[in-house]
This record gives structure tokens, sequence and C-alpha cells, in this order.
């Protein structure tokens, strides 16, 4: 289906990165979500076990889905769209390099709110400007602002 039935989404981060403390996985995380939460009703809430509506991850390579990674860049990540199972989950390619505070790498903050764009029911979008835009491009995170496309995309689902 399109999009959540529910305003209230759980969210688990179930493995991390060796790239960087956990907490700032966490930190890149739970900033990430409220990216999306600040402009819709979409509430979500962090569990420790179980199955959570987005299930977080990071692997490499063949990691237990039908979508095989492909090693250093290329492909940074996917994102299921809503529904249940693995639908909402996000998969993290770990031969990346993801940074939190830093442009050098991939800033897991910027691909974590993208994926979870895809998580919450967005596709790809054609303006170069908005972050559903297909390819990544770094922006300063503690200036970030979501793109006007995004928050139109998202908000004609959950507004
Ligand atoms: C066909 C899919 C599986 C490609 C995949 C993606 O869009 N995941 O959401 C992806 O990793 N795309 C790369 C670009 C590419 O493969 O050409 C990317 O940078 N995605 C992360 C991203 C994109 C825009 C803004 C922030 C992060
Ligand atoms: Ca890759
Ligand atoms: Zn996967
Ligand atoms: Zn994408």
């Amino acid at each position: 289906n399109l999009k959540w039935q529910t305003n209230k989404l759980t969210f688990r981060i179930v493995n991390y990165t060796p790239d960087m403390p956990q907490s700032d996985v966490d930190n890149a995380i739970e900033k990430a979500l409220q990216v999306w939460a600040r402009v819709t009703p979409l509430r979500f809430s962090r569990i420790y076990a179980g199955t959570a509506d987005i299930m977080i991850s990071f692997g490499s390579r063949d990691h237990g889905d039908f979508y095989p990674f492909d090693g250093p860049d290329g492909t940074l990540a996917h994102a299921f769209a809503p529904s249940q199972g693995i639908g909402g989950d996000a998969h993290f390619d770990d031969d990346e390099t993801f940074t939190f505070r830093s442009s050098r790498g991939y800033n897991l903050f910027l691909v974590a709110a993208h994926e979870f764009g895809h998580s919450l029911g967005l596709s790809h979008s054609r303006d170069p400007g908005a972050l559903m835009y297909p390819v990544y491009s770094y922006r300063d995170p503690t200036t970030f602002v979501l793109p006007r496309d995004d928050v139109n995309g998202i908000q004609s689902l959950y507004g």
C-alpha cells in the first residue's frame, strides 16, 4: 500500500556500522526521522527488541534480501515502501564510509533522511534540490531544511 495507516510508527536500530560511535548513529537516525516528523502528524518511537515498523540495519553485498549491495559507492542504501514485514525497513551499505560530523564519505544523517522518505512512501523526485532526488549531494546537516518539493510530497501522503 501507498502509505502507513497509522501515524505512530516504531523503529529499531538492529546493528551498527564501525564507521562511527554508536551514539553518532543514534543521533543521525533520530535527526533523520525528525526531518519528516516535523512536517507531518507522524511520530516515531524507538524499540530495542522485536520487530519494528522501520527496521534499520547495516550490511554489505548479500545481506538477506533480493537486493545485494554493490561494494563501495554506487548504491549507498535502500528502503522499502510501507507494508507489513520488510516494508519500511532501511538497509545501509556498510562498504560505504558513513560520517556524521563531516562532509567526508557519505553523511549518514542525509542518507538516512532520504531512505526514510522511501520508508514513508515517497519515490524519487526530479527536482535536483530535493532530498528525494536520486543522487546524493552533501548539505550541511546543521543548517538542513527539508526542501519544499519533499514537504509537498510527504504532506500529500500524510498532511
Ligand atoms: C536504485 C536505488 C537502490 C539507488 C539507491 C537509492 O536511491 N536508495 O534510496 C541509492 O543508493 N542511490 C544512490 C545514488 C545512486 O545509486 O546513483 C544514493 O546516493 N542514494 C542516497 C541518497 C540520495 C539522495 C540524497 C541523499 C542520499
Ligand atoms: Ca555501495
Ligand atoms: Zn537490503
Ligand atoms: Zn532513493
